[in-house]
Parts: structure tokens; sequence; C-alpha cells
């Protein structure tokens, strides 16, 4: 797989006043409210906020899996209107065909595109390379680490090309040693590669390694609350967690996430009946009373 030059570089994705709602037990549940967002060619975006919050409702919009009540994601101008071969997918289950190698796991979708045998292997044996996987091309699934699992699950998503990459927690089941390196694997994939990325996390310190810029989402219905563009340098390096800019870019999105996760939970617990055992949440919500 060669990088994308300039003038070949697509992959903007643009999402504009989405609205998608899901109706559940005679009731419909608002996940994400008039949300717009852009990632740009190339660029490497994340998006977090509370749990339930409606990260990856939105993404699945963009994957082309849930279509939107209202409103619009785009990529390159077109509207999205299913699944499709120009975005890759990455979710925290590492979803490989447990019956076929590592290799021919990354051939498949090359395999359903038509490529012919040898070309496939080329293909698939550059990306494992790139990723250190090389030399496990020839075990099944059940031989390798949850870390190498994931790094073939990225490796699959990218061996058609895609323009763009939607990462749903790809790393959220990983111990913490591993995910940072899976972090710097990634990172390093993707200064090489340069294709768009819309990744969701929970870990701020993740987003922040990662990230040209960071989206903010409210607690639900999911609005975009705050975009932070992190200005460190490229290519990252594990020693610019330590940095003060990194500490106050924690500090701040620490602070953002702090009083939606208080609001989704005041929420929670009112429509739970907190009210109804006779104590009193404040103006300021549930975090007078934790
Ligand atoms: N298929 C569905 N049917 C009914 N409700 C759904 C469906 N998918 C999501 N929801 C609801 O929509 C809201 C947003 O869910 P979503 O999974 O997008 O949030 P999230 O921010 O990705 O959550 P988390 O961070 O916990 O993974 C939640 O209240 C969830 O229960």
């Amino acid at each position: 797989m060669s990088a994308p030059t300039a003038a070949t570089r697509s992959g903007h994705i643009q999402v504009r006043d989405l609205n998608i709602g899901f109706k559940a037990n005679g009731a419909t549940v608002q996940a994400v409210k008039s949300a717009s967002l852009d990632v740009q060619a190339g660029e490497f975006v994340s998006l977090i906020g509370p749990s339930g919050c409606g990260k990856s409702t939105l993404m699945n919009a963009v994957a082309g899996f849930t279509p939107p009540d209202s409103g619009v994601a785009m990529l390159d101008g077109k509207r999205i209107d299913g699944p499709g071969s120009d975005r890759g997918v990455v979710f925290q289950q590492y979803s490989l065909f447990p019956w076929m190698t590592v290799r021919k796991n990354v051939e498949f979708g090359l395999k359903m595109a038509h490529m012919p045998p040898s070309q496939r292997e080329t293909q698939a044996r550059t990306l494992l390379g790139l990723a250190g996987l090389l030399a496990f091309e020839n075990h099944y699934p059940s031989q390798l680490s949850g870390g190498m699992k994931q790094r073939v699950g990225i490796v699959r998503a990218l061996a058609t090309s895609p323009q763009v990459l939607l990462m749903d927690e790809p790393f959220g089941a990983l111990d913490s040693q591993t995910r940072t390196v899976m972090q710097e694997i990634l990172t390093n994939m993707w200064q090489r590669l340069r294709l768009s990325v819309l990744f969701i996390t929970h870990d701020i310190e993740e987003a922040i390694f990662l990230s040209d810029r960071i989206y903010v989402m409210t607690a639900r219905p999911g609005r975009i609350k705050a975009e932070i563009k992190v200005p460190l340098p490229r290519p990252r390096t594990p020693d610019m967690i330590d940095t003060p800019e990194f500490a106050g870019l924690v500090r701040s999105i620490k602070k953002l996430i702090r009083e939606e996760s208080l609001a989704a939970m005041d929420g929670e617990l009112r429509d739970g009946g907190y009210g109804g055992l006779g104590m009193e949440i404040g103006p300021e919500g549930v975090a007078n009373v934790l």
C-alpha cells in the first residue's frame, strides 16, 4: 500500500446537523442531536465524551450502518447511505475469522474485491510488515495476544486502501502497557499512510497522544460540546506525555468531560427516582451528593 500523495488525497468527512434516535419500549431515545463535525483529509480526530452520549451512534452513521433521522454524513461531498470499501472500521472486539490465518484474514477483503492472489499476498504482507506482524502471517487468531489480534484487525481494515479509518474504542480491551504500545504503532502507521481517522476513546491521554483535534461530546443526547486542537508536534513520542502542554490539555478535557458525566449521572438518577428517596439534588446536580 503506497501513501497517498497530496494530489490523490481525499477522505474529508463532514457531519452536518445529525439527529439519530432509537425506539425502545415505546419511547424514543435521542442518541445524537444536531451534531456537526469535520475530519479533514489525512487528519486524525478523536471523539470523546461520557458513556452513552452517542459516540458510536455518530460513528455508525459515518460507517453507513445507521441511517440518520435528519442531517447528513458525507465523504468527499457525497452523502453516505451505506457501508463502503472507502471506509475501514475497527471495533473493540477483534472480529477476526478464527478459521483463517492472519494473512488470510487480511486478504479477505481483497479477495472479495477480486484482487489476484499474488497481488493480494503482496498487499497483505506489506501491511503486516508495517504492523510488525509478518512473522505471524501463518498463525491463527487463537495463537495471538489481544494486542496482536487488534493489530491484525487494523491491518485488515487498511488492506483495501480505504480513505478513512473509523475506530470505535479499538484498544479498550487491552491492558495499559499493550495499549501504550498500540498507540505508538498506530501513530507510526498513520504517519506513513496519512489517511483520515475518526477515533472513539474514553481515554483522554490516548486522544491527545494520537489526535490533531478532539471533539468533546455532551451527555446524551450527544451534541458537540467543544473542539480542542492538539498543537503537539509530529511525530508523537511517549516523552511528550510528561510535558506541561500535555498536562494542560488533559486538565481542560477532563473538566469538560466531568461536567458532562455529572450531567449524565444526574439525569439517570432523576430518571431512576432518586428524588423519590427524599434526597435533594441541588442546582449543581449529583456532584453535591456523591
Ligand atoms: N440499537 C439501539 N437501540 C436502542 N438504543 C440504542 C441503540 N444503540 C444505541 N442506543 C442508545 O443510544 C445511546 C447512545 O449510545 P452509543 O452506543 O452511541 O453511546 P456511546 O457514547 O458510544 O457509549 P459508550 O461510551 O458507553 O460506548 C445510549 O443511550 C444507547 O443505549
